[in-house]
């Protein structure tokens, strides 16, 4: 199969909606790849991550994730009982029920098949800090994160459709996480595409980065081509507040002093519409 996913013309509307969330989108994304998705809060991001994961049923457009439509019931991979075709890991899926049971946390993987899958198991627990004596009502929030995380991702998948469920995750395990995603995309046939606002420590984890503006998709950079971190601390290249700074000449775009996508994400969205900036101006605080 040639791409991980093809998708040509597609356009969402949700059935209540009062306007498309998708607009007439052509995205082609190649194995054993990493894509972020930008995009402003309403963008679209969460839309198009469960479209392609299946959850929606699109009438317009096509839509291939491994050669076959996701809404379609026979939407597995080929001769292959192992492999999930996509894993959606989302905000709902965060706010399961049974992470705040009174259910110790290797009944909880057994139930789920760990020992079927022990050595993906054992590895995941090993990267998120799991510990198979915990009881999930008394772990911290970003614990049941990990645990639930070992449970998403415990079935390999061949596209995995991550949708910002890292924010509890503290910088070690978000980093060990990143590894993992990156590790699994460069040793089997899959692809990662992640939605997220966190910028830090994503510069050399994607290999493409989309920007969705009201559910189109306005860029999209080849990380490796159009993308490059320059070391220059001159301050003509940063802004008052020492932040980095984008420019971009042609199809390459040039990052100052910080090796981070952070400026990038905040230089796409500067510029993109927000109905709270149009519609009333910035509330000041009464400071009397
Ligand atoms: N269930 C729904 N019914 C109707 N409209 C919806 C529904 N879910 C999302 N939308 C609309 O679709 C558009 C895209 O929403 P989406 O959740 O995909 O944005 P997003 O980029 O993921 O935003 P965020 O960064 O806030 O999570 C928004 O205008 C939103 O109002």
């Amino acid at each position: 199969m040639s791409f991980a996913v093809e998708v040509e013309k597609l356009t969402y509307e949700f059935s209540n909606g009062s306007k498309p969330s998708l607009v007439d989108i052509d995205l082609q994304i190649p194995w054993s790849t990493r894509t972020l998705i930008v995009g402003a809060n309403g963008a679209g991001k969460s839309t198009l991550l469960k479209v392609l994961s299946g959850k929606h049923l699109c009438r317009d457009g096509k839509i291939l994730v491994n050669g076959v439509n996701p809404f379609s019931p026979a939407a597995t991979v080929n001769g292959d009982d192992e492999c999930l075709l996509t894993t959606y890991l989302g905000t709902e899926w965060c706010h399961m029920s049974v992470i705040n049971r009174d259910i110790g946390v290797s009944e909880l993987l057994e139930s789920i098949g760990f020992a079927h899958f022990r050595d993906r198991g054992d590895l995941l627990c090993k990267i998120l800090d799991v510990d198979l004596q915990w009881r999930m009502f008394r772990l911290s929030d970003g614990q049941k994160r990990r645990v639930q995380l070992v449970m998403g991702l415990l079935k390999p998948w061949k596209v995995l459709l991550l949708d910002e469920v890292t924010v509890d995750l503290d910088v070690i395990a978000r980093s060990k996480l990143l590894q993992f995603l990156k590790w699994e995309t460069q040793t089997r046939q899959c692809s990662v595409i992640y939605a997220t606002h966190i910028f830090d420590g994503l510069a050399d984890w994607p290999d493409q980065l989309l920007h969705l503006k009201a559910g189109r998709l306005v860029d999209l950079l080849d990380l490796h081509k159009n993308v490059q971190f320059t070391a220059s601390n001159d301050s003509a290249g940063n802004d008052s507040a020492g932040n980095g700074t984008v420019t971009q000449t042609g199809d390459l775009v040039s990052i100052t002093r910080v090796e981070s996508l952070h400026p990038l994400a905040v230089a796409w969205l500067s510029q993109d519409p927000n109905e709270l900036k149009q519609s009333s101006p910035t509330p000041q605080p009464n400071l009397r």
